[in-house]
């Protein structure tokens, strides 16, 4: 038997370790052939989804309503939680007054999913219009919702489910004090739905009132943006506004670049970056004889970070692949000249590889032009190349997208362009000198 160097015991325990990698429409790949990954792709190109929840009456449906006012855009669209209200039977019509609508169940969470589930596919939909005088949704005709890239999806209990929370990229809880929402709501139900006034307040005390404290408070601590004033807030909705408009321009260079792929969350950068590589199956029996089923990437694979920066990623790689060769390439950069190549050392056999290439920042693009020449240079295919980073400026994107159209690159922002210095805007300064603590203000606080 062959004696194996520690590099090569460790590079071989790299292979099968993807046993808790699941990436939607990966995990049901037949085992034993090779499997190209390629039906990722869609998933990078669905819409953001943006929840809103609040009390009623809180401001919701006027929020939205302006976002959506202000950007005025065809590729962003509202669905309403109301839509799904369940037809009310003869009998409960008749005893309208004991019905809680406040409850998840008066809501048909099934039809709202499948309605979710169709336009994150591209799919347009027919979205019922709730009659509130006559509780039904079968009264007016539909509303016809085409796919878009943005989805605001409104209601008091939309993030009670967690299956359509885990819809959503962007959670906002509108917070309207209650004496504010119970006059807004007898204002509204006397006014726009004909109701008495006595109802109103009986329907508050027996069931809308326990229902915000038992259902919708509680999911107050989901929000990622909590909205004090609902509409009165110009703040936080030209916050929200320019966020939306952030990601339709990522939508938008999306589709020009088939190669490139926008995840929602800077975690999960390499995870999804090794999603893109051909793999098989692959099962072992461990030393307790229980079967384990995992990955092994077809081909050998190796990290190349860029110095300093991309450096800050490789634990994140060496976390998800033990042992995993990381070579290195130290370009000098001064203002957006990324043009001089220092230093590198990459493995030898580096073409016989897929190259997981890591620098967190892409900005004019020209390291990772100058990175990507010095790879093909050696022998690596453009395609075998996985450019991953967090954060980009377009003009980056576009270089990089342009000179190498067979690269992949996987980033989890794209972000509005490039300052004088050529640092990314509103971007975070110095990564390095941020991740390492050797910017001026990391000094001081130290000393
Ligand atoms: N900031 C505000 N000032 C005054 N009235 C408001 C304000 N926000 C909403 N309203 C009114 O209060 C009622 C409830 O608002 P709406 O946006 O429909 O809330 P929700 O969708 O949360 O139930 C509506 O009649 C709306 O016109
Ligand atoms: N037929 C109905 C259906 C619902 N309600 C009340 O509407 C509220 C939810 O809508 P918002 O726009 O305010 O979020 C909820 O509190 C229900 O009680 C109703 O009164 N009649
Ligand atoms: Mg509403």
């Amino acid at each position: 038997m062959g004696t194996k160097s520690a590099v090569d015991l460790m590079e071989s325990l790299s292979e099968v370790h993807f046993s808790g990698f699941h990436i939607d429409g990966l995990e049901q790949r037949k085992a034993g052939t090779e499997q190209p990954t390629t039906s990722t792709t869609d998933m990078y190109k669905q819409p953001f989804v943006i929840g809103v929840a609040g009390g009623a009456a809180s401001g919701k449906t006027s929020v939205c309503d302006m976002i959506v006012q202000q950007l005025h855009d065809q590729r962003v669209v509202l669905v309403n939680q109301d839509s799904f209200y369940h037809n009310l039977t003869q009998e409960e019509l008749t005893r309208v007054q004991d019905y809680n609508f406040d409850l998840p169940e008066a809501f048909d969470t099934e039809q709202l999913l499948r309605v979710m589930d169709k336009l994150k596919r591209g799919q347009a939909v027919d979205i019922p219009n709730y009659d509130f005088k006559g509780y039904k949704n079968d009264v007016f005709p539909a509303r016809r919702v085409n796919p878009a890239d943005v989805i605001i999806l409104e209601g008091i209990l939309v993030f009670h489910d967690p299956r359509v929370r885990a819809l959503m990229n962007m959670k906002i809880f509108v917070d309207t004090d209650a004496d504010v929402r119970l006059a807004r709501r007898i204002k509204r139900d006397t006014a726009d739905n004909a109701r008495d006034i006595g109802a109103v307040l009986d329907q508050y005390s027996k069931f809308v009132k326990p229902a915000f404290d038992d259902f919708i408070l509680p999911t107050k601590k989901y929000a990622d943006i909590i909205i004090p004033r609902g509409r009165d807030n110009h703040v936080a909705i030209d916050l929200i506004v320019q966020h939306i408009r952030t990601k339709l321009g990522q939508h938008d260079m999306c589709k020009i670049y088939r190669n490139l792929y926008v995840i929602q969350s800077t975690f999960q950068v390499v995870e999804h970056g090794l999603g893109h590589l051909p793999f098989t199956e692959k099962q072992v029996t461990t030393p307790t004889a229980s079967v384990y089923s995992g990955v092994d990437f077809c081909k050998r694979l190796c990290g190349v970070s860029i110095i300093r920066s991309g450096e800050s990623m490789e634990n994140a790689l060496r976390a998800c692949c033990k042992g995993i060769k990381i070579g290195k390439i130290l370009i000098h950069r001064e203002g957006d000249n990324g043009q001089q190549l220092i230093y590198e050392k990459l493995p030898n056999d580096i073409s016989d590889r897929h190259v997981l290439l890591l620098d967190p920042i892409l900005g004019t693009g020209n390291s990772a032009v100058e990175a990507i020449s010095l790879l093909l240079k050696k022998g690596v295919p453009e395609s075998n190349i996985l450019f991953l980073n967090l954060v980009s400026a377009p003009q980056g994107v576009h270089v990089v997208c342009k000179r190498f159209p067979r690269i992949k690159i996987v980033t989890s922002e794209i972000e509005i362009g490039l300052n004088e210095a050529f640092r990314v805007i509103p971007g975070m300064g110095e990564f390095g000198d941020r991740y390492f603590g050797t910017d001026d203000d990391d000094q001081q606080a130290s000393q």
